[in-house]
């Protein structure tokens, strides 16, 4: 069985997939064999016509490449990187196979040529499924004897045929007869055999060009420009073809200035670069460029080729329950291979391979683990809740995270899990509950009303709503469902819930004043830019270490955005670096009090409208900007601070519109009306 050795890099670290069929597939292999049809016709399309299968994205083809078994050893690796990713995720939906699986034999997704449609034909699914592969060993060795024999050695072939011929033609029968009709069947089958072979030709010329088509390389068609750009948009391309183009293109780019050629520019290139690869992995080309921007070109196709594989299952320990150790052995006791995740977790196990569902065991239930991706842990981790502190964790669910908060704070102090979806909130109440959590009140606010809703915390975690560019490998519709509008919105919500998590905290705080900000995506406007808002707009907090021991650090120069040299030490993490999930961990301490306008302007009407729009953003208020403005602020000549003073002429402009709706004098500033309103 191939796919023993033949192990991809999931398989090594979590075992392998489920077989994907695979008897069939090797009793079609063992009959395509000897179907000389289809290897003449394999012949006659020659090299440049691609493995159909691979160019077809018709379930049959589909169904059969997904399951081909992956290829051996090192060799595996190799051809890993030839994945097709769309063809895998069409083997997903039409044959409703788990992607993770399907990921594992991707690296067969590219048809090995003896196995074609046409070396199928005519044989029927079916009856390949009465047959077992010793069956199927003995009829290919029979065809195999049959067409070896020397023609003529009756003797040792015999066939039903021949023995009803021998009783009808017998040699005391009428030789003339026998003579007219031999001729006649000569002629006959001499004429069928003619009409087959013109069919054959036929048919070998129509594959060529539709596979010429296929593959994109031209074909003389009587195609207009529009008509031929029409019908190649239709077609499935050609991965392998786009895959080595892919790896030509990136290698140019990266020694430019020797491979170039004269004509083209950098621009050029990567214009061309990224059309591929939207058709390779399947990105919009806003998505595709967007993440191609965060690397170097070789290491951004590091990057979109982790993500076409998932990220190793993790389990953390609930330290409220049992210790790592005990639930490791109770784990194998059941049949489940796995090892601590890495020394820079006491509680993460890896798993590698399991006989139980592993959302299912008593230990599971029992509350003693949690399944979560390893780059969860690492927010809980840079904010450190102690034993006895204050801490809100303001969008919660379902609960990873704030159940490690617990278990790290021994089930001491006061955690305030919120999350304003009341339908995810229910999931964080099962799991507080399953997890013996007993410190954590839930709530089900927007987060943008705190700190109106309860402030003075001695920590806060911000693990906020965003795109989801971390974890393409677990939500592949991320590719293509992500608009520019996304990376307004959202980045805007981000900033003014990162604003009330500041606002939430106590900078008095003896024994904390720190607010942790994570995202599970790895665009800049979701994190340093988000980062670089707030430290704009709020002075009395400052970027401080993570604490964490591994991870990138944060950008301070992203194209024409500069940010402030602290923003160094926010991390990033990337499936291709340390095959976690795409994160990003800025840690923060409060040094002084939030103005007490500023809280006001959070929590207002206005602002939590604009929030549920989630269109851009309130004019005239001091503390909310469009993306645009905080471009601008970005994007000058280095970091630009916080200007106090136009801040406070627009906050008393403001301040006085307030007043005079409320019928208040804005002049009569000593009365108690206006100190309220001002407080
Ligand atoms: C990344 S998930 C949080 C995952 C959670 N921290 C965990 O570890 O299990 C983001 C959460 O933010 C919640 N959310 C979105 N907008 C929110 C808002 N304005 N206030 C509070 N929660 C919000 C979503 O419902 C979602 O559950």
């Amino acid at each position: 069985m191939v796919h023993k050795t033949g192990l991809s890099r999931r398989m090594t670290k979590q075992g392998p997939p489920p077989s994907l069929n695979e008897p069939g597939v090797s009793k079609k292999r063992k009959l395509a064999a000897p179907t000389k049809s289809a290897i003449k016709k394999q012949k006659t399309a020659g090299n440049a016509a691609p493995p159909k299968a691979a160019a077809k994205g018709g379930p049959k083809a589909t169904k059969k490449s997904a399951g081909r078994q992956a290829p051996m050893g090192s060799f595996a690796k190799e051809q890993k990187r030839e994945v097709p990713p769309k063809q895998r995720l069409v083997a997903e939906d039409e044959n409703g196979i788990d992607i993770d699986g399907i990921s594992d034999l991707s690296g067969d997704g590219i048809d090995a040529p003896d196995v074609t449609e046409d070396g199928l034909d005519g044989i029927e699914e079916a009856n390949l499924s009465d047959l077992d592969d010793d069956e199927l060993d003995d009829d290919v060795d029979d065809a195999d004897d049959f067409a070896m024999a020397p023609s003529g050695s009756d003797d040792d072939v015999v066939d039903s045929d021949q023995e009803v011929q021998k009783g009808v033609w017998s040699e005391d029968e009428d030789s003339g007869a026998e003579e007219a009709l031999t001729a006649a069947n000569i002629a006959g089958l001499s004429q069928r055999l003619d009409d087959q072979r013109e069919q054959e030709v036929a048919d070998a010329e129509a594959e060529l060009q539709d596979d010429a088509l296929q593959t994109n390389i031209a074909a003389d068609l009587p195609l207009s420009d529009d008509e031929d750009e029409q019908q190649k948009s239709m077609l499935a391309p050609d991965l392998q073809l786009l895959r080595t183009r892919i790896t030509e293109t990136v290698r140019l780019l990266t020694s430019f200035n020797e491979l170039r050629e004269p004509a083209r520019s950098r621009a050029d290139y990567t214009h061309a670069l990224l059309k591929d690869i939207c058709a390779y992995y399947g990105y919009s080309p806003f998505l595709a460029e967007k993440l191609f921007s965060l690397f170097p070109p070789q290491e951004a196709l590091a990057f979109f080729d982790s993500n076409e594989t998932p990220r190793p299952m993790v389990i953390r320990t609930n330290t409220l329950r049992t210790h790592r150790r005990d639930l490791a052995h109770s784990l194998i006791n059941r049949g489940v291979t796995l090892e601590p995740v890495g020394k820079w977790s006491k509680v993460g196990l890896q798993v590698f391979e399991s006989q139980v569902p592993l959302g299912a065991t008593p230990e599971y239930l029992a509350g003693h683990y949690i399944l979560q991706a390893a780059s969860s842990f690492l927010p809980v981790m840079a904010l450190a809740p102690q034993e006895h502190e204050r801490v809100l964790d303001m969008t919660a669910a379902p609960g990873g995270k704030s159940t490690h908060m617990a278990a790290l704070m021994r089930n001491t102090g006061c955690i305030f899990a919120n999350d304003s979806n009341k339908e995810r909130a229910k999931g964080l109440i099962g799991n507080v509950h399953r997890m013996g959590v007993k410190n954590t009140i839930i709530c089900n606010y927007s987060a943008l009303e705190f700190p109106k809703v309860m402030g003075g915390f001695d920590r806060v975690l911000l693990d906020a709503p965003c795109s989801g560019t971390g974890v393409i490998a677990k939500d592949a519709s991320v590719k293509t469902n992500k608009t520019e509008a996304d990376f307004l919105r959202l980045p805007h919500l981000q900033k003014q819930l990162l604003l009330a998590a500041i606002d939430s905290v106590d900078h008095a705080s003896k024994t904390g004043g720190y607010i942790v900000y994570s995202t599970c995506s790895v665009t800049v406007e979701e994190n340093e830019q988000v980062v670089q808002y707030v430290l704009n707009k709020r002075h009395n907090v400052r970027l401080v270490p993570t604490g964490l021991v591994f991870g990138k650090e944060g950008f301070i120069k992203y194209e024409s955005k500069r940010f402030h040299p602290s923003v160094k030490e926010t991390r990033r993490y990337y499936p291709h670096a340390y095959n976690v999930d795409g994160f990003f961990v800025a840690k923060f301490k409060k040094t002084g009090p939030t103005p007490a306008n500023a809280v006001r302007a959070q929590g207002s009407a206005e602002d939590k409208r604009q929030a549920a729009n989630g269109g851009p953003v309130a004019n005239g208020d001091p503390y909310l900007q469009t993306a645009e403005t905080d471009g601008a602020a970005e994007d000058g000549e280095g970091f630009s601070g916080f200007d106090d003073e136009e801040d406070e002429a627009m906050i008393q402009r403001s301040l006085k519109k307030r007043m005079r709706r409320k019928g208040i004098d804005p002049k009569a500033t000593k009365s108690k009306a206006v100190k309220s309103l001002s407080r």
